[in-house]
């Protein structure tokens, strides 16, 4: 952070208890520098790392200067997603929370325009848009520039490449009288930047230097493994380090949907997002990886940029990135404002060259790790139920439950393998499904058993060749009756005997299930 205080930053009280409210004691440094510039009018080029608070620093002048009292458009940023527009606008409106009568609205395709136009009758003072649908009202007419003060260009050297340049220049003729022009981004290369100077105004350029242009807390590894193994490591690194959010990376739409179901059927709840989606099922992916009822999203470059979640902790990148720029703002969902985060990505023999141009251009080698063993897994989930029970031994009140071992007649086992048998039914009952084995496996398992893997409360697509199972009966004993099918915790496992397979196959059918071909394997 810096040693300023957005107090001193000439900020109005309303704003000043807006921060507070959103527990932002100090200004970051690309906030300190930009928001007094910003404040004077002046056009910027502002440049920071990922995750270091650019959109407070243009959010934050652009509220203040809401001249609320005139219900007009006065400032519009443009975002290169719809997912960012929202996010956007949800920071502006925190911002300005005690701003009274303050009007954010984001304007993006796949919504409504009838309700996005009567918003914009209503009054709105700031637009968060795309650049398609903001045309679209500025054609239309819906969107008038009479009192436009300001446009920001968030994610700016996106918005260029992307052949949105003809937008940008469209947007800006739509006003007569001369606006300030910002814009901001994680990656600015000199040629974007001397670019973007053409729609400027001599521009301050606001770059906080660092030595690299990735965030610091981002630990970057590289493992080498084949193709096929991916999905199976992307487990392994989940249940070795306990993540409570990862996202993944892949270079094609196709591609996200195959791995999130490869994962959903390691028992992982997961999802996948990427621009085929209508936009409500992009918002209601959204909001599940937000609030954490799936843990992981598979997801194409759509979710590459701005896009600010507390909890991942790790980003994979199933496929390498095309560019450079790309890897930079990938990882950069993790290690957010300050707190650390773990960046993965998969490479093999043949693709040496791709990682080495991403390397040589981020300025940063990326550290070669392992894929750890399944003894690996199974020792970090022996040291995770070790740390629940020293917790439990601290807390004590175990009196019961001593009683109960101390009148466990039984001399043939000691006291050592009583606690080394609870361990090991500790750490089974923790296990993951990714100790499943891989999908259109015949052989898995030396007993004939069947292992199954479902998420409680989920709805499964089951497909044909996938590894399928269900725990037998309600007592979760194997061997029960299996009346109907019992949708288990993801961390465990049951084995259920090979004879009543064809019980557990009727009792799926009937269920969750239904009228999917499913195939079993049993050894
Ligand atoms: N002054 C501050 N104090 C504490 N937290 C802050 C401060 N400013 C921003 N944050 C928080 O830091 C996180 C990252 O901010 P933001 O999304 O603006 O990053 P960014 O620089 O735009 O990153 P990206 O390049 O990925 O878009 C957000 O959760 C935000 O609320
Ligand atoms: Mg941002």
């Amino acid at each position: 952070m810096t040693d300023s205080t957005f107090a001193e930053l000439n900020l109005s009280d309303t704003i000043l208890q807006g921060l507070t409210d959103m527990g932002f004691e100090e200004p970051t440094p690309v906030q300190a520098k930009c928001i007094p510039t910003l404040l004077n009018k002046r056009d910027v080029v502002g440049q920071a790392q990922t995750g270091t608070g650019k959109t407070a620093a243009f959010g934050i002048p652009v509220v203040q200067q809401t001249d609320v009292s005139v219900s007009e458009v006065q400032t519009i940023i443009m975002c290169p997603t719809r997912e960012l527009a929202i996010q956007v606008t949800g920071e502006l409106i925190k911002i300005g929370k005690h701003l009274d009568g303050l009007h954010v609205l984001p304007v993006y395709g796949g919504q409504s325009i009838g309700r996005q136009i009567k918003a914009l009758k209503r009054g709105a003072h700031i637009v968060v848009g795309t650049p398609g649908r903001t045309i679209d009202h500025l054609r239309r007419g819906t969107l008038k520039l009479d009192h436009l003060q300001r446009v920001v260009f968030d994610e700016a050297d996106e918005m260029l490449n992307m052949g949105f340049r003809d937008d940008m220049e469209q947007i800006l003729s739509y006003a007569d009288q001369p606006v300030q022009t910002v814009m901001f981004s994680a990656t600015m290369s000199r040629g974007i930047r001397k670019i973007m100077k053409r729609y400027m105004d001599q521009p301050q350029t606001i770059a906080i230097e660092r030595k690299k242009v990735t965030a610091p807390n981002i630990e970057q590894y590289a493992v080498e493994v084949r193709d096929s193994v991916r999905t199976e490591a992307i487990g392994r690194f989940m249940d070795i380090n306990d993540f409570k959010l990862a996202l993944v990376f892949c270079n094609t739409k196709r591609k996200t949907e195959k791995v999130s179901r490869e994962l959903q059927s390691r028992g992982y709840a997961t999802d996948f997002i990427n621009g085929d989606l209508n936009q409500n099922q992009r918002d209601r992916v959204m909001s599940k990886f937000r609030s954490g009822a799936i843990d992981v999203l598979v997801g194409t470059d759509v979710a590459a940029r701005g896009l600010d979640i507390d909890d991942i902790e790790a980003v994979f990148n199933y496929d390498i990135p095309q560019d450079p720029e790309y890897y930079v703002h990938r990882i950069g969902r993790t290690g957010r404002a300050g707190r650390s985060g773990m960046a993965i990505t998969f490479t093999t023999k043949r693709k040496k060259k791709q990682l080495r141009s991403i390397e040589k251009q981020i300025k940063n080698r990326l550290n070669p790790l392992g894929l750890p063993s399944v003894a690996d897994v199974q020792q970090s989930r022996v040291a995770g139920v070790m740390d629940k029970l020293v917790e439990d031994l601290e807390k004590g009140s175990l009196r019961p439950f001593i009683e109960q071992i101390e009148s466990f007649d039984d001399d043939r086992f000691t006291t050592i393998e009583i606690a080394a048998a609870l361990l090991k039914k500790a750490t089974s009952e923790t296990a993951s499904a990714s100790d499943a084995p891989a999908q259109g496996a015949k052989k898995y398992d030396d007993s004939a058993m069947i292992k199954m893997f479902f998420n409680v409360g989920k709805k499964h697509n089951v497909y044909p060749g996938d590894l399928v199972g269900a725990i037998a009966g309600e007592s979760k004993v194997p061997g029960n009756v299996i009346g109907n099918i019992d949708i288990f915790p993801r961390h465990s496992f049951v084995d259920i005997p090979g004879k009543h397979v064809d019980k557990v196959i009727n009792a799926m059918n009937r269920n969750r299930v239904k009228g999917k071909k499913v195939r079993v394997n049993v050894a």
